[in-house]
């Protein structure tokens, strides 16, 4: 018996939808989170409210329309993720752990999430966010959720949260798998594997996030596995926003660079990415195959997210176990009814 655990998903949210009101209401409240933009907020929100979301919305807007998800009438970021938490709730029904997915921005809330796990008698809540490689913009603003919604609970579940994993070996099987099985599906073989990662300030690397270094991680065990050298495997930053200096090298240079040096079968790998999203559809998939084709580029192929891959779900799986598998050290009642 495993005491009333259940298990909360987080990914980073997406707009509801694609209309101007909808992508900026999305983007003020990403943005205003001071882990992701670390400004006095005297000077940031004036920038925000009057300059960048007067513009960013209809230009974003304009691409989520291209990746949308017609059938749903949602984001594929929504999409995928749900449908890891209800494949991963599948390997837990015969235990009765519920597992639920919030966002950290929009829509679900983490606030609605934990309360459907509370409502259904949770005492423990195990909190796995979807970002392999930590980072404070993420990682780290995605707890700062779950205890914010709990600083306003009477009676708090006890909590757990899952570490990055940037090599884990579930983590690596899972790349391997989807490269290798994407790769297989072509009819050409790629010259070289582009893996590109969301970029980060330069600035927040230098103030201690650790993000660069497990990228790294991430792709020294990929390669391994894929038997693939430097040479043959690039490491690469990509969605720089605003003027400041982000991680390097920059995808999109990186692959115009090889492209007019003669290179003309690419394939592009996002590990940081667990699901399909605006910056993988659209950034990666449209925008960067017409920079590499525009610069002589032949072949291009995105390989998708692990998204609800099975072995996606074994990773998901494996990570939450080792949490639950040690009980804690008292188990407190569920109820007053009870105690
Ligand atoms: C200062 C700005 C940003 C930082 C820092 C940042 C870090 C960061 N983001 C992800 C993952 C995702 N980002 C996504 C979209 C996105 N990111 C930013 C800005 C920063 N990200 C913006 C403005 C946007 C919105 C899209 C746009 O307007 O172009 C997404 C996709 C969301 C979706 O709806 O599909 C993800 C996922 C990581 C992993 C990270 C730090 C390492
Ligand atoms: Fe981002
Ligand atoms: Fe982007």
């Amino acid at each position: 018996m495993h005491h009333n655990v259940g298990i909360l998903l987080i990914n980073l949210g997406t707009p509801d939808g694609t209309d101007y009101r909808s992508v900026r209401r999305y983007l003020s409240e990403f943005l205003s989170d001071q882990r992701v933009i670390e400004a006095n907020q005297l000077i940031w929100q004036p920038i925000l409210q009057g300059v960048v979301l007067a513009v960013r919305p209809q230009k974003s807007g304009r691409n989520y329309q291209r990746i949308w998800n017609m059938e749903r009438n949602e984001s594929p970021l929504l999409t995928y993720t749900r449908a890891q938490a209800e494949k991963l709730a599948s390997r837990f029904a015969a235990e009765q752990i519920p597992v639920v997915h919030g966002m950290r921005y929009g829509n679900p809330s983490v606030e609605a999430a934990i309360g459907q796990l509370t409502d259904q008698g949770c005492e423990r809540i195990v909190v796995l966010p979807l970002y392999p490689q930590y980072s404070a913009t993420t990682t780290a603003t995605a707890n700062d959720q779950v205890f914010r919604t709990l600083m306003r609970m009477r009676r708090q579940p006890a909590v757990r949260t899952v570490p990055s994993f940037p090599d884990h070996p579930s983590y690596i099987r899972a790349l391997d798998a989807s490269v290798r099985r994407a790769l297989g599906g072509l009819d050409w073989k790629p010259d070289i594997l582009v893996a590109s990662f969301h970029g980060l300030p330069k600035k927040y690397v230098k103030l201690g996030d650790t993000y660069d270094v497990e990228c790294e991680r991430t792709i020294r065990a990929l390669r391994t596995s894929l038997r693939l050298d430097e040479d043959n495997c690039l490491l690469t930053y990509q969605s720089r926003f605003g003027p400041a200096k982000w991680l390097e090298p920059y995808t999109a240079p990186t692959v115009v660079k090889l492209a007019k040096n003669g290179l003309r079968k690419l394939a592009v790998v996002m590990p940081g990415f667990l699901a399909d999203c605006i910056e993988t559809l659209d950034e990666i998939g449209n925008e960067l195959r017409e920079e590499f084709m525009e610069a002589g580029g032949e072949k291009f192929f995105a390989i998708p997210c692990l998204n609800a891959d099975d072995e996606a779900v074994d990773m998901l799986e494996t990570l939450a176990r080792a949490e639950i598998m040690t009980e804690p050290a008292t188990i407190r009642p569920a109820s007053r009814s009870a105690a």
